[in-house]
């Protein structure tokens, strides 16, 4: 699978003239990039940037050559976002019928459908949930299945924003195996500094700007003897 260039050019974000993010300038090609840092740091705002959710205060984001702020549809379709509390992203009442949603607005026929939802909950092994009603399943379910409904439209990069946080041991596992055999591009923001272990590339943030940008166990390493302080 061929993976659009990303690519931040002195990006700066404010929210009501606080900086937040500054002066950032990037170029991503890697496949599992991880994004780590303290609270506040500003790691979502600058994941948000990467699908046209926050649109630069200054600078320019593109992603395979096309402005966030002008292309926004376009390139929510190639990049996915998992958000931290699945509650906000599951839509339907029934389990099938939320990763069936976006599949349905991007043309795909009714029989294209189940097979695509089937395919993707098997490939979770979260099949047992496909009847379910949405409101009544675990954190841990619901973080599957938020997941499930954005690999299920098979962009290529998707976005993790802290995925790991409600599930049990056996599902991070899981999750972490299902990172690694991905083909797409996973960015992934964590607090779980194990789960980057084998990735490209991992950026630490720190109060608005990329304090450092390398291997996990030097970035792992840097932002350990930063949080000693
Ligand atoms: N929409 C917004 N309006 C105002 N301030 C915001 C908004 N979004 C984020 N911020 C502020 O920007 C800063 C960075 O937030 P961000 O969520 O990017 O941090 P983070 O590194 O992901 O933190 P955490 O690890 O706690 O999730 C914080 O001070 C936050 O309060």
């Amino acid at each position: 699978m061929e993976l659009p260039e990303i690519q931040l050019e002195q990006v700066t974000v404010s929210f009501e003239d606080r900086p937040v993010l500054t002066d950032i300038t990037l170029t991503l090609n890697e496949r599992r990039i991880g994004i780590i840092g303290a609270n506040g740091a500003g790691k979502s705002t600058l994941s948000r940037l990467l699908n046209a959710l926050v649109i630069p205060t200054t600078g320019t984001v593109r992603v395979g050559g096309l402005d966030t702020s002008k292309n926004a549809k376009q390139i929510r379709r190639d990049v996915g976002f998992v958000f931290q509390n699945p509650a906000n992203q599951i839509i339907m009442p029934l389990v099938a019928d939320d990763i069936a949603f976006g599949l349905k607005n991007i043309g795909l026929s009714k029989a294209e459908r189940k097979v695509r939802v089937t395919q993707t909950l098997e490939e979770l092994n979260i099949a047992h949930l496909a009847d379910r009603e949405s409101h009544t399943l675990s954190g841990g379910e619901q973080q599957m299945v938020a997941l499930a409904a954005v690999m299920a439209m098979q962009p290529r990069t998707i976005v993790f924003d802290e995925p790991t946080t409600m599930l049990d041991l056996r599902n991070r596992l899981r999750f972490q195996r299902e990172i690694a055999k991905l083909p797409q591009r996973a960015i992934v923001i964590t607090h779980d500094l194990e789960l980057l272990e084998d990735f490209d590339r991992v950026l630490v943030v720190t109060d608005g700007i990329i304090d450092f940008d390398g291997q996990p166990a030097d970035a792992i390493d840097h932002y350990r003897q930063w949080s000693l302080v």
